[in-house]
């Protein structure tokens, strides 16, 4: 409320000097005082009341990209309303403000349309441009192979550098790109199985989410580079088979260093680009876990507030960068519950060792979606009714527990702790209580056992209305995260890195 009546510059005002927005302010929006609000009658209508009045009101900040588009509706309902009696106005705004809610609640229909009918085709309109729609199986070499899943086999790669010759392109064997200095733009190649059943389909979800996440949140994933269709059958190439690229992030997952004895530590120097000194062992785990804990759940805030469920967060699915940025991969099982997008209601994509007890985003009975803009309409009642985000919320429990208790980073002492939880209804105070394994919690019991208190609240059935676990924005204000010296840390390495 104090901000309401704070006569002061708003964002609102600077934003209104962007020529196409350009509209008379109101004298009162910067002499406005409490006294002459209480005292005026409100006869013109935005005379009286501050613009960022609405602006708090429908819970839009300065960096909200509809802050533009609620400003301009409130400039254009001025001129058209301007000759309508008190009461009129009245309704027509409160009935505005209710359709601007609704629009703009999670997971964003107003978005979603404006993704689907202007950013997405502005993206194939610049891609194509610069050519990345018409890659071809030439531009690449293929290297080692990292690791193979249900629906495809991803490889190292690269760009074939312009002065390569044909010849060593079409070599007699496979190039080891990974330690081969004429290589500089690295790759990893997925290539899409061919002849599976249900392949082709996951390659292409895998690769519409890649594009739309590259739109919606792209700090957060593995930048995607496109996709081709192999032209003829040569070493790993078959004809007519898909293939998916994207720019290589980094050496290693968040499964293998966590796999190395030496976690956290080995991940110390990446994260805050210096040895966190004067600080105990268990101390210094925290603050790492702690900043890698915290980009794991604003990546998720960000898709998850774009209407995306990524329903398969593991340490194998988050790679390390050589900055220390912890980035999603692995699309193929997401869901974009904006329109329906790879949801088939009961059929579940999981890895056992991670997946909430739930076992699926949304209960099973709901139907199979509409057509997609009917789906859109009906998305806000269906996510605030489910919480579909919570999915992945459960995962990122499981991987804050793995990464602060020691006895449980091991595959089989994972698969163990997972069935003591199923014992006990999922409730880590009874696990804690009953569990023989004798964990060491003492990372988590740090500053009055926040992180221990993030991890109850995280991995957890779901309560009353298909809540009661935390959603990604909620984690990110437990007080587990305020006042982080991670941040601090983390702060301190740029600046130190900027010198
Ligand atoms: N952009 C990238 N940069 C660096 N490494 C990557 C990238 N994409 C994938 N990887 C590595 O490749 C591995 C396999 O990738 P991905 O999970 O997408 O394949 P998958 O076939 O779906 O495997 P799975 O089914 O086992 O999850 C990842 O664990 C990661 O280590």
């Amino acid at each position: 409320m104090a901000s309401i009546l704070r006569p002061t510059t708003t964002s609102l005002q600077k934003n209104l000097s962007v020529p196409w927005l350009s509209c008379p302010l109101p004298n009162s929006l910067t002499t406005f005082t409490p006294t002459r609000r209480s005292s005026s009658k409100c006869t013109a209508l935005f005379g009286e009341i501050p613009r960022d009045f609405f602006q708090n009101a429908l819970n839009v900040d300065d960096s909200n990209p509809l802050l533009p588009f609620l400003q301009y509706g409130l400039s254009q309902f001025e001129q058209v309303t301007s000759g309508l009696p008190e009461n009129g106005r009245w309704v027509i705004l409160t009935a505005t403000g209710l359709g601007w809610i609704y629009l703009t609640v999670r997971p964003g229909v107003l978005m979603g349309a404006i993704d689907a009918y202007i950013l997405a085709p502005l993206q194939l309109g610049f891609d194509s441009l610069i050519g990345r729609r018409n890659l071809k199986m030439s531009d690449f070499v293929v290297g080692e192979r990292l690791g193979e899943g249900s629906f495809g086999v991803v490889y190292y790669g690269a760009i074939v550098p312009k002065n390569f010759s044909v010849d060593e392109r079409v070599g007699k064997a496979k190039t080891r790109v990974e330690n081969d200095d004429r290589f500089k733009e690295r790759v990893i190649l997925k290539k899409v199985k061919v002849g599976t059943k249900g392949a082709e389909e996951f390659g292409d979800y895998e690769e519409w989410f890649n594009y739309r996440v590259s739109r919606a949140a792209p700090q957060s994933c593995a930048e995607f580079l496109g996709s081709f269709v192999a032209e003829q059958t040569r070493l790993e190439f078959t004809k007519g088979g898909k293939w998916l690229v994207w720019k290589f992030e980094g050496d290693r997952n968040l499964a293998s260093y966590l796999n190395n004895r030496n976690f956290p530590f080995n991940l110390e120097s990446i994260m805050f680009k210096r040895i966190l000194e004067g600080l105990d062992p268990i101390k210094r785990s925290a603050l790492i876990i702690k900043q890698i804990m915290r980009q794991i759940i604003t990546s998720l805030k960000r898709i998850h507030d774009t209407g995306i469920v990524h329903r398969d967060i593991k340490p194998a699915n988050l790679v390390v960068t050589k900055k220390g940025q912890i980035k999603l991969i692995d699309f193929g099982a997401a869901t974009d519950l904006r329109i329906g997008k790879n949801y088939i209601p009961d059929s579940g994509l999981l890895d056992p060792d991670y997946c909430p007890p739930e076992l699926f985003v949304l209960p099973e009975e709901t139907p199979t979606p509409p057509p997609e803009p009917i789906a859109a309409i009906f998305s806000p009642v269906l996510w605030q009714l489910n919480s579909p985000d919570l999915f992945d919320m459960y995962s990122a429990g499981i991987i804050l527990m793995q990464m602060a208790v020691p006895g449980l980073r091991s595959t089989a002492a994972l698969k163990n702790f997972n069935s003591e939880l199923k014992a006990v209804g999922h409730d880590l105070n009874t696990w804690r209580e009953v569990t023989r394994s004798r964990p060491d919690l003492r990372i988590l019991d740090l500053d009055s056992g926040r992180g221990w208190d993030l991890a109850t609240k995280l991995v957890s059935e779901r309560g009353f209305l298909r809540r009661g676990r935390l959603s990604a924005a909620a984690a990110l204000r437990h007080p587990y995260f305020l006042l982080g010296g991670d941040q601090a840390a983390a702060v301190l390495s740029k600046l130190s890195l900027k010198k």
